[in-house]
């Protein structure tokens, strides 16, 4: 994997080089509001099985890139490619067939329904054909691969509970395993950390973790504790663009990453 550290233009590059194709690859890409550029010139090369973290504090377009990304927002310029592929032009849903899953900062899930059912949806969902909750059964190869997630993402003990029951980390659990519903290789985390009480970190920093290492990850994380150690790499946005981009073990020390960041602006 590449080692390299970037500050407005200038690269430093170390270590061995990546042959692989890139798992993602955004060209100058940028997303106007109106008059507002909410991303500007983003390029940034994420690698197959990489871990990336964005950070930046609020306003800085983190959201706005993975929309960019997932297409719920595509890019007013540039170009994004997925695995070597094209797809800054297309629809969100052909995105995520050919691999983008993502959660989001607001929740979507059903509070009424149960913790298996919700995954079972969502599983249902990324499936083609109609939507047919009531076909259910004990075969059913969807509801099979429902309980899977339920145990991946370490909520088959509550699989039974309604959402509302659940405590915010559970939710959060439940959100990353209907992401991973679509079987992505790109999966895209928006926040996951956001509102947990410290209890409930460590079990996502855990779930985070161990999820499967070819599976492509970017984060966007206020929590440095739950970013750092989860991320290969670290890219830090502000105003749009991207101001550093660097090494977990280089980013808490680096002063621009401190004034921005840390210097409590967020
Ligand atoms: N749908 C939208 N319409 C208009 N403006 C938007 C829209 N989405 C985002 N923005 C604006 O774009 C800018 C970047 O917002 P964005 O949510 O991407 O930042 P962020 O870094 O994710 O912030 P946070 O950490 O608070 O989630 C902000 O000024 C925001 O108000």
């Amino acid at each position: 994997m590449l080692d390299t550290t970037t500050r407005k233009g200038r690269t430093e590059t170390s270590g061995p080089t990546a042959a692989a194709t890139p798992a993602l690859v955004t060209e100058n890409v940028a997303r106007s509001f109106g008059a507002l550029k909410a991303v500007s010139n983003v390029s940034i090369t994420i690698a197959p099985g990489e871990r990336r973290a964005i950070l930046g504090p609020n306003g800085a377009g983190k959201t706005t890139l993975f929309n960019t990304i997932c297409g719920d927002h595509p890019p007013t310029a540039g170009r994004i490619l997925l695995f070597g592929e094209d797809i800054t032009h297309l629809q969100p849903h052909r995105r995520a067939r050919l691999g983008i899953g993502r959660t989001y900062q607001s929740s979507l899930l059903f509070d009424g329904l149960s913790v298996l059912e919700n995954l079972y949806l969502a599983v249902r969902g990324a499936m083609p054909g109609r939507l047919s909750l009531w076909k259910a059964g004990h075969d059913d190869p969807a509801l099979a691969k429902a309980r899977r997630l339920a145990e991946q993402v370490r909520v088959d003990t509550i699989a039974q509970a309604r959402i509302q029951s659940l405590s915010h980390g559970q939710r959060r659990q439940v959100e990353v395993g209907m992401a991973l519903a679509s079987d992505p290789r790109l999966l895209m985390l928006d926040e996951p950390a956001a509102g947990l009480s410290a209890a409930e970190r460590p079990e996502l920093v855990k779930l985070i973790r161990d999820l499967p290492r070819e599976l492509t990850l970017i984060l966007i994380e206020h929590d440095m504790d739950v970013a750092l150690p989860n991320s290969d790499k670290v890219t830090v946005m502000k105003d749009g663009e991207v101001v550093v981009d660097s090494t977990p073990d280089r980013i808490a020390d680096d002063p621009l990453v401190q004034a921005i960041y840390l210097g409590g602006e967020h």
